[in-house]
């Protein structure tokens, strides 16, 4: 039997359609992402392409990987150049190799959202602009928005259907802002795109190069893609038309983020012999599920209609519940989690906790650490965006990228040397004077003249920064990282500040270099560069992980392309979701793209899915009344369970029991022996090793057992390592080998 006989006739038909335009029209759960695993591994097994001339792209990381690893599976081994990766990273990859060729040096930076706001910030200041009246956001929504158009700020004036004057506004804004990006060598994230097209379009051999390198072109999540993407793809398939793209119209949820959902209806116009085929057979849920589904997606006029069917079981019926307050509702999913596994009918990593907004995931984060349930938090606070990290990176950008003014910048005080802002203001002046980077005036003889006394304080700064620069590439990344924080003081700062919050941020930055740790160890070629990309690239759902046992509370945004046995839809109140904004606007189409949202979460369960409501909830420290959602309304009554009558016995004042609840969890928080973001409930059972015993770390190596403690939840063991001292570990983490 080939790997082909497990697919139906439309799914085969897919596949074996290698060249022209084709798309692949599909509900939730019918194959889409498995076609394209399956037409991957045909065309490098049956066709004989070679794997570096196929290009198969995906929304997140996390599902790059996943791709990659289901068609390494299918092949039965690794297909080595093989290009799955996600719009972003691929155009990075191109402009590492060719930005040089539209004036950009291949070191460029990255920014993120702070650097964003950082740059525009200067620019209103040189403009003269109050930001009281223009806001930084307004400008950079603007931006963003013409760059997913392809609208460049010369084109802004005429097709921005803003009044004149406005739109000048914007327009010399956004003129300014590109220009200082380029001053520093950085693009900003829709930049990476924007580029891209450029570079293409502008060099005729660069473009020539790729269009024969991807001779086949494939496109996960196809309804999700903006124009600018479409242009990108558009440019790579037009010498060969072998072009597959595949998607589902009712799984359009990024319309907020410039998703064209034309790209899809359009297809067919934009490829007049394109062929369509449509899956109509879902296998990843039950009868019930798809059922509901089916039934709330059925409310929305503007879609294509289509039926999807299953063969797989009636299954349970759906599980909805309404509670009297959202505390009651974390309690209840936690309990219902923990019993069903208990009793051994799901395992932790079966789960998934699905809401609209991040904030919803506090209740539910301190249910689970009160009771000692495993989870992950996928999204919230980015651990990326945290000051200490922020910092490290600025300095490890300052090393590989002079030009950076931004990282420069933000680090040359930090911690405090005494370089003052009128110092850092003359610097700036003679640089932009001269038309040099930041750090090339704190080198220079007559830059240092101009600050007098000052220059004492700026040359330790540049001494330390070229020596570490002298140092990259010859020492491991954590060394560099190490000796920086020594050299800095910034540690040692902290530690001075005797605060939780200090701690906290130590513990962050040690979890910053273990990722460094983990880069180096898993990239072909380690380099500070490639570091840095990885970090600036990293979405957060790439930290989930499913070979470890623990429940994913996520944002429905966040599970697109995902499954999971159980799930459960939380916050289902009018207000949340459909939320407040939504529904006063009264713009249907809006409504719309939230009800696709609440079909990606019900199409997300494969066997069980519970909906829980509460009727209070907290907003900005209110309580806030709500009704049930009318998403719930739109599933028929027979899918769901008789829900069981709850006896309320005492009503506590909802604040109250937060406060209490909170305040345990915090305090049983702080007394662990030392914090780690998953509670581990897997404890090791019996342990290889005694103590005096030699064992070996996958990171640290070899050392010596100086201690266990049995710490009830796990044992905690200390090891003295022979290359980097005393560490002390829960040994279900640790993974210790006796040698
Ligand atoms: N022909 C088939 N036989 C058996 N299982 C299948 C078949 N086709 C798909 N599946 C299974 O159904 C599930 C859903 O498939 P897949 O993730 O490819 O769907 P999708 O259309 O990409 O879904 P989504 O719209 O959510 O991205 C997977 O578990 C997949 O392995
Ligand atoms: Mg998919």
């Amino acid at each position: 039997m080939s790997i082909y006989d497990t697919l139906n006739d439309k799914q085969r038909e897919a596949v074996l359609m290698t060249e022209g335009p084709l798309l692949i029209l599909a509900g939730a759960g019918s194959g889409k992402t498995r076609v394209l695993t399956h037409r991957t591994a045909y065309l490098i097994e049956e066709m004989k392409v070679a794997p570096w001339n196929i290009m198969a792209i995906t929304f997140t990381n996390k599902a790059a990987n996943e791709m990659r690893e289901r068609i390494t599976n299918l092949l039965g081994y690794q297909a080595d150049g093989i290009w799955v990766r996600t719009f972003h990273s691929s155009c990075v990859m191109i402009l590492r190799k060719f930005i040089d060729r539209i004036g950009f040096s291949s070191n460029f930076s990255i920014y993120d959202t702070d650097d964003q706001k950082t740059v525009l910030r200067e620019v209103c200041k040189k403009l003269k602009i109050d930001t009281k009246i223009y806001k930084e956001k307004m400008f950079l929504r603007e931006i963003s928005k013409a760059k997913d158009e392809f609208i460049s700020p010369a084109e802004y004036i005429k097709e921005s259907g803003q009044d004149e004057f406005a739109a000048k506004r914007i327009a010399e804004v956004y003129d300014a802002y590109q220009k200082r990006l380029k001053e520093n060598n950085a693009l900003d994230f829709d930049d990476i795109i924007v580029k891209t097209i450029e570079l293409l379009r502008s060099d005729a051999e660069v473009l020539e190069y790729y269009q024969e390198k991807f001779k086949y072109i494939m496109v996960d999540e196809y309804q999700d893609t903006n124009t600018v993407q479409f242009m990108l793809i558009s440019l790579l398939a037009k010498k060969y038309n072998n072009l597959c793209v595949v998607g589902d119209d009712d799984q359009s949820i990024y319309k907020f983020r410039g998703a064209n959902i034309y790209n899809i209806l359009n297809f067919e116009k934009a490829y007049p012999n394109a062929r369509v085929i449509k899956l109509e057979q879902n296998y990843r849920s039950t009868k019930t599920i798809l059922a509901a589904a089916n039934s709330v997606i059925h409310n929305n006029s503007e879609r294509k209609d289509k039926s999807l069917w299953t063969e797989n079981p009636e299954g349970e019926k759906i599980d909805f519940r309404e509670f009297e307050n959202a505390f009651e509702e974390a309690t209840y999913v936690a309990e219902d989690i923990k019993s069903k596994v208990a009793s051994g009918k799901l395992k932790f990593s079966d789960c998934a906790i699905l809401y609209r907004t991040n904030a919803q995931s506090r209740l539910f984060e301190e249910k689970f650490i009160n009771l000692n349930l495993p989870y992950k938090l996928i999204g919230g606070v980015n651990f990326y965006s945290r000051k200490e990290i922020k910092d490290v990176l600025a300095y490890l950008k300052t090393i590989a990228n002079g030009n950076d003014n931004l990282a420069v910048r933000r680090i040359i005080n930090v911690p405090k040397r005494g370089i003052g802002n009128t110092t850092i203001g003359k610097v700036n002046d003679f640089a932009d004077s001269r038309g040099i980077s930041f750090y090339d005036a704190l080198k220079d003889e007559e830059s240092l003249a101009n600050v007098g006394k000052a220059s004492t304080k700026l040359k330790p700064f540049v001494d330390l920064i070229e020596d570490l620069r002298n140092k990259e590439g010859t020492i491991p990344l954590k060394d560099l990282i190490d000796e920086l924080l020594e050299r800095t003081g910034y540690i040692a700062d902290l530690r001075n500040e005797r605060t939780d919050e200090a701690l906290t941020r130590i513990e962050n930055i040690e979890e910053f270099i273990n990722k460094a740790v983990d880069y180096e160890e898993n990239a072909e070629e380690p380099s500070l560069g490639g570091f840095i990309e990885e970090v600036a690239l990293v979405a957060d759902i790439d930290s989930y992980d499913d070979a470890t046992e623990y429940v994913v509370f996520m944002t429905l945004h966040g599970a697109k392309g995902l499954e999971f046995k159980q799930v459960y839809l939380a916050g289902m109140e009018d207000g949340t979701f459909p939320g407040y904004f939504t529904i006063n606007s009264g713009d249907t189409s809006e409504l719309e793209e939230e009800r696709r949202l609440c079909y990606v979460g019900i199409t997300r369960a494969r066997e069980f899915l519970a909906i829980t409501s509460a009727k209070q909830r907290m907003v900005h420290g209110e309580t806030k009344y709500c009704k049930r959602s009318r998403f719930v309304n739109e599933i028929p009554i027979e899918l769901m369970k008789e829900q069981p009558v709850v006896k309320q016995e005492k009503v506590i004042p909802i604040e109250g029991k937060m406060k209490t609840a909170y305040a345990k969890a915090k305090a049983e928080f702080k007394a662990k022996p030392f914090e780690s973001k998953q509670f581990k409930v897997n404890k090791a059972e019996g342990l290889s090793y005694v103590e005096g015993d030699t064992v070996k770390h996958l990171k640290f190596g070899l050392g010596t057992v100086l201690n266990i403690v049995d710490g009830g939840r796990d044992y905690e063991v200390t090891v003295d390592f022979q290359k980097s001292g005393v560490k002390k570990m829960f040994a279900s983490f640790a993974k210790l080998k006796k040698v």
